[in-house]
């Protein structure tokens, strides 16, 4: 809706006004290693959408791994938000781009309250840390940008890139050959199961394990996730990134992804790609989440910069 409208250089200048600006560096999972992967669509993905990216043969995807925050020392082992950017290359030069995250929830529900919250974190020029008053001033006004934090809280830190779930957050439809869409919520699961460390664990691995982990463990055994939809029934909200759809949904296997590489530096094919998840290839649906065509404009603008200062991750 028009009144849910931000400018996006607005919010990538909020940004890099609260959280700092690291030249060539994305401004939001700053910290991240590129890898490949292959996907392999299952029958329940063909008989829920044409996308070719179900057909059953195996699909070159471009995968990178990122600690969330726009900072590229943030620590790998603190608790806090990990990602998952996907680009399926589809036949055709079709490519299907996303951006998943390890909550089941983002921390707003809107691009306005977002911006709202970005600029309660700015810190004062004075004391150099964001003024804890007006922090709380907008969180108690806005409670959902709360819930994605306290679910972090309570989790452990993730020992792997490999070992923990990330979801789309957003609903898409899935449109099958007579034009019917079923709506729902994806989210990758670690075949292998989460991977979590102990605080003491956790503090022994230092700030700076997760590329290197995710290196060796590719070498031993690529990885395996399974993408997996939740399907939303009639009356489910399909407009809300905060709202998860009820935990009783039926979930299905669309396929399943294998980390086959890891770029061996900071390089790759992730530098000039903004994983656009509005960039979707036939058979799949954008919802009415406002939070969803919201990303679309800023990570053009994010991309733009870092493309002129000198990419790096
Ligand atoms: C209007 C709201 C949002 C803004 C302004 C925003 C901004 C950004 C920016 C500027 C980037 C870096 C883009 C680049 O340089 O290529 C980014 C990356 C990312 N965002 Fe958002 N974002 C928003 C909403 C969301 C939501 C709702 C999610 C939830 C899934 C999300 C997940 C991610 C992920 C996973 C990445 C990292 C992708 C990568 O590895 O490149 N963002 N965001």
């Amino acid at each position: 809706a028009a009144q849910d409208a931000v400018d996006p250089t607005r919010l990538v200048d909020a940004f890099e006004a609260s959280f700092g600006k690291y030249e060539g560096y994305r401004r939001s999972g700053a910290k991240g290693v590129c890898a490949r992967g292959e996907f392999v669509g299952s029958a329940d993905g063909r008989a829920l959408s044409t996308s070719s990216a179900f057909s059953g043969r195996p699909v070159p995807v471009i995968v990178r791994f990122s600690v969330g925050g726009a900072n590229p020392r943030a620590a790998d082992n603190a608790k806090g938000q990990r990602n998952l950017a996907l680009q399926f290359n589809l036949p055709d030069g079709e490519v299907w781009q996303m951006g998943n995250i390890s909550a089941p929830v983002f921390g707003a529900e809107n691009p306005a309250q977002f911006l709202g919250r970005v600029e309660s974190l700015r810190p004062d020029p004075a004391t150099k840390a964001p003024d804890p008053a007006r922090v709380k001033a907008f969180a108690d006004a806005n409670p959902q940008v709360l819930l994605q934090g306290q679910y972090f809280m309570r989790q452990p830190v993730p020992a792997s890139f490999a070992g923990v779930n990330y979801w789309g957050v957003h609903a898409f439809g899935f449109v099958d050959g007579r034009g019917t869409t079923q709506w729902g919520k994806w989210v990758f699961e670690p075949v292998g199961g989460t991977l979590g460390l102990s605080d003491d664990e956790a503090k022994a691995r230092g700030p700076n394990f997760l590329a290197d982990e995710l290196r060796e463990r590719v070498k031993a055994k690529p990885p395996v996730f399974d993408f997996v939809l939740q399907l939303a029934q009639p009356g489910d909200r399909l407009d809300s990134a905060v709202t998860p759809l009820p935990e009783d949904r039926r979930r299905l296997s669309l396929g399943q992804l294998t980390i086959t590489g890891v770029a061996p530096d900071g390089g790759g094919d992730c530098l000039a790609i903004t994983f656009n998840p509005m960039v979707l290839p036939k058979g799949i649906q954008p919802s009415a989440d406002p939070m969803l065509a919201a990303r679309a404009a800023p990570y053009a603008v994010g991309l733009g910069r870092r493309l002129v200062e000198g990419p790096k991750q």
